[in-house]
């Protein structure tokens, strides 16, 4: 059975659309993703849907522009409409850029399927890709539970990504590309051993591969084997998790001699989920290595004592319960007292506040068809795709922000020192911060460098401020 034959078959399987229904295909212009496009191309009728390419152009590498014009390219070439992001790293000060950049990438391509109607978004991981994943988890040492591969289909909200090359090899790819003559472009990146993921595909994988050709597979089927057990034991793990934890929005409570009761290994799972449930509701996260602490201290230490952990948080042990939560901000130098007030804003939302003014964040394309947006009256700023929703709220005690031109973060305390802003007036002013609480405006008086400006960068969002 040829490459075609196997990728229909499975597809078949998975199952993931109907015949003609949009989906987005994410192409890179690497070779990956150049095949994935051309087998989708060439599927029967009945297994066919709408093809709709989402590129997104990183302005990171010397190629990134003839990357995106051989997407455009093959966008003619099968008749299929194309969608392209540009992102430039210069406005993510903050963020590791491979981080900020994959999830760019996926909430682009999340959107674009939104706005198109479309339930699956594909990418073009293969065989390899997975092999190299499981292999760095292991020696990371990542809890049990992460030691699964990427999976084949993940739903996130509407939208569900697919991955429908995993059963193929890098090798099966080229070999395929090659035979139907199609033109893709080298990753630059992909040469240089400075990457973790590249050591392990050009020296570690190999040398495994020579000890034992079949190693591939037996990883694979280790992860399979791995998440077949976890999920058998998962409702044990469960009533664990009822004696030894509860939590609510102030805190997460261990009860220590209940935890104490279990082995390590278990230890560690109750502690993983039932931690995993209560920071996504606070989006706090503690990984294995905290894990792990958490419980040495709690083996070694005297009734009360108190343990700090990344993210703000501290556990506090008083006799027989743990307590984790967000450690008490220093109050000390700030003498007006904090106003709770805070709104969520999403795309298309406008919303009153209590002061009579409104905010409203629109899509740049109404924006700029919106004749009031000239109107004097109106202040506004150019938001990045993934920073929504936002949050609108007064200060808090240690607020700090980035400011265009300088290194580091500032006090917003200063900021208001600086301009001369009166005590009372501080307490009124609005904060605007992105999804993950970084500071994007205060508004009317300064504008972090998170933030984009309409005139002159690409934006995706615009908020407006429009004054009582
Ligand atoms: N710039 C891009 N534009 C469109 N699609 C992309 C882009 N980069 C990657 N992709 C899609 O994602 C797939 C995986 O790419 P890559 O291995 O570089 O990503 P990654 O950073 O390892 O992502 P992940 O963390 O999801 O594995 C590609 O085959 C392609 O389908």
């Amino acid at each position: 059975m040829d490459l075609l034959q196997q990728f229909t078959e499975h597809i078949r399987t998975l199952d993931a659309w109907e015949p003609d229904e949009p989906v987005i295909v994410a192409v890179s212009g690497g070779v990956d993703s150049v095949v994935l496009l051309d087998l989708m191309g060439r599927l029967p009728e009945d297994v066919k849907p709408n093809i709709i390419i989402a590129h997104v152009n990183h302005h990171l590498r010397g190629i990134s522009d003839d990357e995106e014009s051989a997407v455009r390219k093959l966008a003619e070439r099968y008749t299929v409409p194309v969608y392209v992001h540009h992102w430039r790293k210069e406005d993510h000060p903050d963020s590791g850029i491979e981080k900020a950049a994959r999830d760019i990438r996926y909430s682009f391509f999340k959107e674009i399927a939104q706005r198109m109607g479309s339930r699956a978004v594909l990418t073009a991981h293969h065989k390899d890709d997975q092999v190299e994943t499981i292999l760095m988890k292991l020696v990371r040492g990542s809890a049990l539970e992460e030691l699964k591969g990427i999976s084949a289909k993940r739903s996130e909200g509407t939208v569900t990504i697919v991955r429908p090359l995993l059963p193929f090899t890098k090798k099966n790819l080229i070999s395929y590309a090659e035979q139907r003559q199609l033109r893709w472009a080298e990753d630059e990146s992909n040469a240089s051993v400075k990457f973790t993921r590249n050591r392990y595909r050009q020296t570690i994988l190999p040398l495994l591969r020579s000890e034992n050709p079949a190693v591939d597979d037996h990883l694979i089927r280790f992860t399979e084997d791995l998440d077949s057990l976890l999920s058998l034991s998962a409702p044990c793990v469960e009533e664990w998790k009822k004696d030894i934890l509860s939590f609510d929005n102030d805190a997460l409570y261990i009860m220590v001699p209940a935890l104490k009761q279990a082995d390590e290994a278990l230890q560690r799972r109750v502690l993983s989920s039932g931690i995993k449930q209560w920071s996504s509701k606070q989006s706090y996260t503690l990984g294995h290595k905290h894990i792990q602490m958490i419980i040495d201290w709690l083996k070694a230490s005297s009734p009360n004592t108190t343990l700090d952990l990344p993210g703000g948080l501290t556990a506090e042990r008083m006799y027989d319960r743990c307590m984790i939560r967000k450690k008490e901000s220093d109050s000390r130098y700030e003498i007006e007292s904090e106003n709770e007030i805070e709104k969520k804003l999403a795309v298309g939302q406008w919303i009153e506040l209590e002061d009579g003014s409104s905010m409203g964040l629109l899509t740049y394309e109404s924006f700029r068809s919106r004749e009031s947006s000239q109107n004097e009256r109106h202040l506004y700023l150019g938001i990045p795709l993934q920073s929504t929703p936002l949050t609108i709220r007064h200060r808090h005690n240690g607020d700090r922000m980035t400011v265009r031109g300088m290194t580091g973060t500032k006090k917003v305390k200063d900021i208001f020192i600086d301009q001369k802003i009166p005590r009372k007036d501080r307490e009124r002013a609005w904060v605007v911060t992105d999804s993950t609480g970084r500071i994007l405006w205060v508004v009317d008086l300064k504008e972090s460098a998170l933030s984009l400006d309409p005139r002159t960068d690409t934006i995706s969002y615009v908020l407006v401020y429009e004054r009582m």
